[in-house]
């Protein structure tokens, strides 16, 4: 008998378990809004042109080898992806103050900085928003950390309950780690204003709150990376500390690559070389060092000013994409006379609507309409195209009259 005789069958996962039951859907009609992944107007995933340049340029390369990369990862990689979110300028980064380490995608770098904090940071209790990506307490709890929630979605106004936000982070024990969405988060689709940033930066400093920045959409939200990295840049130009994990699998179209960073902001640049001195530490009898390919995409992308502003130009108009979806969606529903006030589908940013839909209601949308979207109701707005919003509308519409 096998040694594993007992062992229970696992649930699929709440968000990637959308696509495994789209994937056995026959319909011709069926539609997957499920995980946050960028379709073109055709429906097809793609890859970016500049990807396919950065790739030729590496293939063509005759010095290019496979040899294992350092722990941390490909130093230029490190540098540029640091730069990307701090700033060319970024007085943490001119004062050598940024430890890096490349990280398996944003999973991964939240990961090891998780692993990093429970075995140097005197504080285990990581306050995530409620709610949050659906990975980030299980990445946090098994990382060794324990998780409470700050109030973050108001679902009356279907936007941000910023004074449930202050009240619950003004309560936390000082020193606590705090998990803050760098822009588009996820699944609501609701950021602070710039204004209400400043205020949350001036608690978590005051408090001595330690903020772990998760950064999956850098230029997904607005179009601009400069623009979606400034709550970022407010709490490191302040001097203090902080954790970021980025991630370019979707404003890259990485996805598969595995490609992300951890970068740990600190006070002087002593505590920096210590700190990624132990940072190998972690890596090391995880994973040992990270895949060479999809960083190599990067940094040939970021060194050259060319393939960075052709990147930013696609960049925008993928997020330019998931806008315009946006208005046709509430076009849609207006036009039908669909019940209820819908306009959050247009003040969300980023990849995702948190539609309000409830669970029974995502039910329905799928078995009647073949509509595939995460039970709390997130539809992927990258998953639709001017000819599938139609049939999403009529299932909307159908689910709530
Ligand atoms: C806030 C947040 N942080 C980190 C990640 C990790 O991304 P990766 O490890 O691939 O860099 C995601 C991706 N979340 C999803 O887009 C989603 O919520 O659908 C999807 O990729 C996922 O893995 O769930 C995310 O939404």
């Amino acid at each position: 008998e096998s040694v594993f005789a007992n062992i229970a069958q696992a649930p699929e996962d709440p968000i990637l378990g959308v696509t495994v039951a789209y994937n056995k859907d026959t319909s011709p009609v069926k539609l997957n809004l499920g995980v946050g992944a960028y379709r073109t107007e055709e429906g097809k995933p793609v890859v970016l042109n500049v990807v396919r340049k950065a790739e030729q340029m590496l293939v063509n390369d005759p010095s290019r080898v496979k040899e294992y990369l350092p722990i941390l990862g490909l130093a230029d990689f490190n540098k540029l992806t640091a730069k990307l979110i701090l700033g060319a300028d970024s007085p943490a980064i001119q004062e050598d103050r940024v430890a890096t380490a490349q990280g398996l995608s944003g999973t991964g770098s939240l990961r090891v900085g998780t692993e990093f904090l429970a075995r140097h940071y005197h504080e285990h209790t990581i306050y995530i928003p409620q709610p949050t990506w659906g990975n980030h307490p299980k990445v946090f709890t098994l990382g060794g950390l324990s998780v409470k929630s700050y109030r973050y979605y108001d679902p009356a106004t279907r936007g941000l309950d910023f004074q449930g936000l202050l009240k619950d982070l003004s309560a936390a024990s000082s020193g606590a780690i705090v998990l803050l969405h760098a822009c588009a988060h996820n699944p609501t689709g609701v950021d602070p204003t710039l204004e209400q940033w400043e205020q949350i930066r001036q608690l978590i400093r005051s408090k001595g709150l330690l903020p772990f920045f998760d950064s999956a959409y850098q230029g997904f939200a607005s179009g601009s990376l400069d623009a979606d990295a400034q709550p970022v840049r407010m709490f490191v130009a302040d001097g203090g500390e902080c954790f970021i994990a980025q991630s370019y699998a979707k404003n890259m179209g990485l996805y598969g690559e595995r490609v992300g960073a951890l970068s740990i902001v600190c006070k002087t640049a002593d505590v920096a070389k210590r700190v990624e001195s132990q940072l190998k530490l972690v890596v090391r009898p995880m994973y040992s060092n990270p895949p060479i390919h999809g960083a190599s995409i990067v940094a040939t992308i970021l060194k050259d000013k060319a393939l960075y502003d052709e990147w930013t130009v696609e960049l925008k108009g993928m997020a330019d994409r998931i806008i315009n979806m946006r208005k046709q969606l509430l076009d849609a529903l207006t036009s039908r006379g669909t019940p209820g006030d819908w306009s959050h589908i247009v003040k969300q940013i980023g990849m995702f609507t948190f539609t309000g839909l409830n669970a029974e209601q995502v039910k329905f949308m799928t078995e009647k309409y073949h509509i595939y979207m995460t039970s709390d109701g997130r539809i992927s707005m990258a998953g639709l195209s001017s000819q599938t919003v139609p049939h999403l509308a009529d299932g909307m519409h159908a689910a709530v009259t």
